[in-house]
């Protein structure tokens, strides 16, 4: 979608921008480890950060030590795991929302899920885990079943999230929305105006809150189509706002 039919901004000494990562700034890849981030993202995100007086942050589903990986020393905050560990400032310690305890054998459990599917895996995290499917697409649905009867009986705690070609198993207690309310109320974030932007169904809790917020929400597909459109118009941003970090 052409940047002019995206909602006006307010100017950047106004604004927050808060951005999930997979799908959003990057192109989906076969496996996790395997997404590019071109240099031209980093250099926009760069400057963006500098416009917007720091207020740039990564809310995502990764582990933190994933973005810093990804995007080293880029965003001022991440937000990881779906809001569970937060990293508000460069060199900070990482808060820790507490949450129920994973119990041991599901990690076991999960692994024999998988064993049955070649190409299926899992991708283990520090509150939860996910099982990747993209490789072998028929595993879905029977993945989700077995998910769901090991579940059933803590499902007060725990829950499944629809993830793209995977099944993210999570303790409830922190979601993308809560993650940008926690950003949002701290240093330089407070009193600006949140911009997020994400692609899939965990992100809307986000943009929720970012509207709650009074703030601007927008879905990928809907409001850009591809991650190479939204780099874009990241771009045409930062080109506006002139001068790099
Ligand atoms: O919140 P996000 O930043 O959007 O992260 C969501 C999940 O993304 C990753 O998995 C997805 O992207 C992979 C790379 O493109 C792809 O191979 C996989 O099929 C997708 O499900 C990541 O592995 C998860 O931990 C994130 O929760």
């Amino acid at each position: 979608m052409p940047s002019h039919q995206l909602p006006d901004l307010p100017p950047p000494d106004r604004l927050a921008i808060l951005l999930d990562f997979d799908g959003t700034l990057v192109d989906i890849a076969p496996a996790p480890d395997k997404v590019v981030v071109p240099d031209g993202l980093r250099d926009a995100l760069s400057v963006l950060r500098v416009a917007c007086g720091d207020a740039l942050a990564v809310i995502t589903g990764r582990p933190i030590a994933q973005i810093d990986h990804f995007l080293p020393d880029l965003p001022y905050a991440v937000a990881g795991e779906h809001g569970s560990a937060i990293r508000h400032a460069p060199g900070e310690a990482v808060d820790h929302v507490v949450l129920p305890e994973l119990p041991e054998e599901w990690l076991d459990r999960a692994e024999a899920m998988v064993a049955g599917w070649s190409g299926a895996h899992v991708e283990r995290k520090q509150s939860g885990f996910v099982l990747h499917f993209r490789a072998v697409p028929e595993a879905g649905e029977p993945l989700r079943a077995a998910l769901e009867d090991m579940i059933a009986p803590r499902a007060a705690d725990f829950h499944i999230l629809s993830s793209k070609m995977a099944w993210e198993l999570r303790p409830v207690g922190s979601d993308k929305g809560s993650a940008l309310e926690a950003v949002m109320a701290r240093p330089p974030f407070a009193g600006r105006v949140p911009l997020f932007i994400g692609d899939d169904v965990t992100d809307r809790d986000a943009i929720e809150a970012a509207e709650r917020a009074g703030g601007i929400g927008l879905m990928v597909p809907e409001r850009f189509g591809e991650p190479a459109d939204v780099r874009a118009w990241l771009g045409e941003l930062a080109a506006r706002q002139g001068g790099a970090r």
